[in-house]
C-alpha cells in the first residue's frame, strides 16, 4: 500500500512523510518545489512537476497506478493570505486547478481515500468565542475563498465518485517535530519573531486594543507534529469506509494572545528585548479559537503538545538554519 503526498517537501508535508515513514510505509511524493525542499522527503520516491498543469492530471493517473497509491493527502497549494489578495486568479488557479487535477486522476486511478488540507480561513472573521465546523463560513481573502471552494469541489467528486475524504481546517501551525523540519517560512508570528530576536531587534506587536483580555489578537497554536498525527488518523479511519462527519477542525481548542505568546518565546530564547506595540495590521480577526470536539470524537485524535513545545521546537528548528541566532 502506498500514499501520494502532494507537497510533500513542505513544511506540513514533509512531516506527514515523515510520520508515514516511520510507519514504514511507501510515500510518493509530487512538489514543484517552488517552495519546498527535496531534501526535506528522505528516500520517499520525488516527482517535480505542478499539479495545476494542463498535463498533470494524466501523470497523477499514470503515477497511482503505477504505485498502487490507496489514499492521497493533498498539500500542495499557495498559502499566503497577502499574495492572494495581489494575485487572485492565479491563486484559483493554483489552488482549485490543482485539486481538480488530483481528484480527476483520483477517478481515473480508482484512488478511493482524500485527505485535505483547509484552514481555519475559511471562517473569515468569526464574532464568536470558539468556531465549530457548523459555522459559516465566509472568508475574507481568496486564499480562504480557494480553501472554502475547495472543500465544495471535494464534497460534490465524493458524493458523484464514491470518494472518500476529509477535510481539515487547520488553525495556526507552528513548531518542528524534527530539527530539519522547521518552518523555513517566515511569514507567521513565531518565525516572524525569532527573526527580529536573531537581529537583535524588538518584536513586533500588531496591536494592543482589540476586545481580548490583553488587547492584542488570540489565536489557536497548534504543534505541526500534532497537525502531523491528525493526518495520520483521518487517513487511517478512511481505509475503513467513508466519514459522515468530513470536515473537522484541528486546533487545540485552547487560545493564546500575541502578548503571550511573544512572552513565551522571549523566556524560550532567554532574549531581554521589549516588544514594541504597532497598530492593527489589516484583516486580522481579534479572535480565532477552535471548537476540536469533533475531531476528537470522529478520529480520536487531540492535540499533545502545548504552546513550550510548539516555541522549544520551533526554536530549535531555527537555529539549526540560523546558527547565529544562539549567539544573538
Ligand atoms: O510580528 C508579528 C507577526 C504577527 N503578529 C500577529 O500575530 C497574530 C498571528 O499572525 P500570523 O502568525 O500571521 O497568523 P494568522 O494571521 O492568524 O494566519 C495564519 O493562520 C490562519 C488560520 O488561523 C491561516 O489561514 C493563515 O494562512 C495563517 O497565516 C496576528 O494577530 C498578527 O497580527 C504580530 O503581532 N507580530
Amino acid at each position: 500500500m502506498s500514499t501520494l503526498v502532494t507537497g510533500g517537501a513542505g513544511y506540513i508535508g514533509a512531516h506527514v512523510v515523515r510520520l508515514l515513514q516511520e510507519r514504514d510505509e511507501r510515500v510518493i511524493v509530487v512538489d514543484d518545489l517552488s517552495t519546498g525542499d527535496a531534501d526535506r522527503v528522505g528516500d520517499a520516491r520525488l516527482e517535480q512537476f505542478d499539479i495545476a498543469a494542463p498535463d498533470a492530471r494524466d501523470r497523477l493517473a499514470a503515477l497511482m497506478r503505477d504505485e498502487h497509491v490507496e489514499a492521497v493527502i493533498h498539500f500542495a497549494a499557495k498559502k499566503q493570505v497577502g499574495e492572494s489578495m495581489e494575485r487572485p486568479l492565479w491563486y484559483y488557479r493554483q489552488n482549485l486547478d490543482g485539486l481538480n487535477n488530483v481528484l480527476g486522476a483520483m477517478v481515473d486511478a480508482g484512488v478511493p481515500s482524500v485527505v485535505f488540507s483547509s484552514s481555519a480561513a475559511v471562517y473569515g472573521e468569526p464574532d464568536v468565542p470558539v468556531v465549530t465546523e457548523d459555522y459559516h463560513c465566509r472568508p475574507i481573502n481568496p486564499y480562504g475563498q480557494t480553501k472554502f471552494a475547495g472543500e465544495w469541489l471535494i464534497d460534490a467528486a465524493a458524493r458523484a465518485h464514491g470518494l472518500r475524504a476529509a477535510k481539515l481546517r487547520y488553525f495556526n501551525v507552528a513548531g518542528a517535530g524534527w530539527e530539519d523540519l522547521g518552518d523555513p517560512a517566515v511569514l507567521n508570528l513565531v518565525p516572524m519573531v525569532f527573526e527580529r530576536i536573531t537581529r537583535g531587534e524588538a518584536p513586533l506587536i500588531f496591536g494592543d486594543d482589540y476586545p481580548t483580555a490583553d488587547g492584542t489578537c488570540v489565536r489557536d497554536y497548534i504543534h505541526v507534529y500534532d497537525l502531523a498525527d491528525a493526518h495520520l488518523a483521518a487517513l487511517d479511519r478512511l481505509h475503513e469506509g467513508p466519514l459522515e462527519e468530513s470536515t473537522l477542525n484541528i486546533g487545540t481548542g485552547t487560545g493564546y494572545s500575541v502578548r503571550q505568546v511573544v512572552n513565551e518565546i522571549l523566556r524560550v530564547t532567554g532574549s531581554d528585548l521589549v516588544p514594541e506595540v504597532r497598530g492593527r495590521r489589516a484583516g486580522d480577526p481579534p479572535q480565532l479559537i477552535a471548537d476540536s470536539s469533533r475531531v476528537g470524537r470522529v478520529l480520536g485524535w487531540h492535540a499533545s503538545h502545548d504552546l513550550a513545545d510548539i516555541v522549544t521546537s520551533a526554536w530549535s528548528g531555527w537555529c539549526v538554519r540560523h546558527p547565529e541566532a544562539r549567539r544573538a
